[in-house]
């Protein structure tokens, strides 16, 4: 489903209520909530306005479980931090038990933090892959989704559920999940706006081309693309073509 929102604060507003329904439903089912953050600046507005007591204060909490779809390998309190972003923008103003927090850790070095957190998913799985309520998901100009870049090997993994990445002239490592990890997810949204994302949406949409963004098929759940007017301003070209 494509849900176009006029402005990235009309997108992030849906994207946080939306977030807060379906931790509601899923936590009257099943007692329990578990969400896979993105990093980006879509995102970011999202947890903050997440944040907001008008909403923060319908979701138990203390039955949600936050973990990360990737994280750069730089100290906690590093602007590039993912884990930062999401704390400043929203865990600072939640009474969720620290437990239930999840950051990607490389503090043992990028390899171990990935065995450690793919510990960490299959735990919460007893061994298997982990299936998220919702996971939220970027996308970059190039198509990249968490820290899965065009041409990476770790776009055909089908066993590792996290592993380490690098980026083109970027000297850090990162550590990201695998494609499996999202693609086993209840709901996957995307949330992109901008008028810089316009041609890579188009070509998302359109399937003009591969990209990693283009590897993410739910295996029995849903695929939500929350987009703004700038973002999916070439689209329309293709609206006929599928965008709803
Ligand atoms: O670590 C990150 O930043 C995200 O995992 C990355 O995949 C991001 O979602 C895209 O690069 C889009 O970012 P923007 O929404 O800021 O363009």
């Amino acid at each position: 489903m494509i849900l176009i929102h006029p402005d990235r604060e009309a997108l992030s507003s849906a994207a946080a209520e939306l977030f807060v329904r379906e931790a509601r439903q899923a936590i009257a089912e099943r007692g329990s909530f578990i969400s896979l953050l993105s990093g980006g600046e879509t995102p970011r507005r999202t947890y903050e306005l997440l944040a907001c007591s008008r909403l923060r204060d319908q979701v138990p909490w203390e039955r949600v479980h936050l973990f990360w779809g990737d994280e750069r390998c730089v100290p906690r309190d590093d602007p590039r931090s993912n884990y930062r972003m999401v704390r400043e923008a929203l865990l600072d103003y939640l009474p969720i038990p620290p437990s239930h927090i999840h950051p990607i850790t490389c503090e043992g070095g990028a390899d171990a933090g990935a065995a450690w957190y793919e510990a960490e998913l299959r735990a919460f799985s007893h061994g298997g892959i982990p299936r998220f309520d919702l996971v939220f998901l970027g996308i970059g100009e190039d198509g990249h989704i968490a820290s899965l870049f065009p041409g990476s090997r770790l776009l055909g993994e089908t066993e590792r559920l996290v592993a380490v990445s690098t980026r083109e002239n970027e000297a850090i490592q990162r550590v990201t999940v695998t494609v499996p990890v999202i693609n086993q997810a209840a709901l996957i949204v995307f949330l992109v706006s901008g008028e810089e994302k316009a041609p890579i949406v188009r070509e998302a949409l359109a399937g003009m081309r591969e990209m990693p963004a283009r590897l993410i098929h739910p295996v029995d759940g849903k695929l939500f693309w929350l987009l703004d007017e700038a973002a999916v301003r070439l689209a329309q070209e293709v609206r006929g073509g599928g965008l709803a």
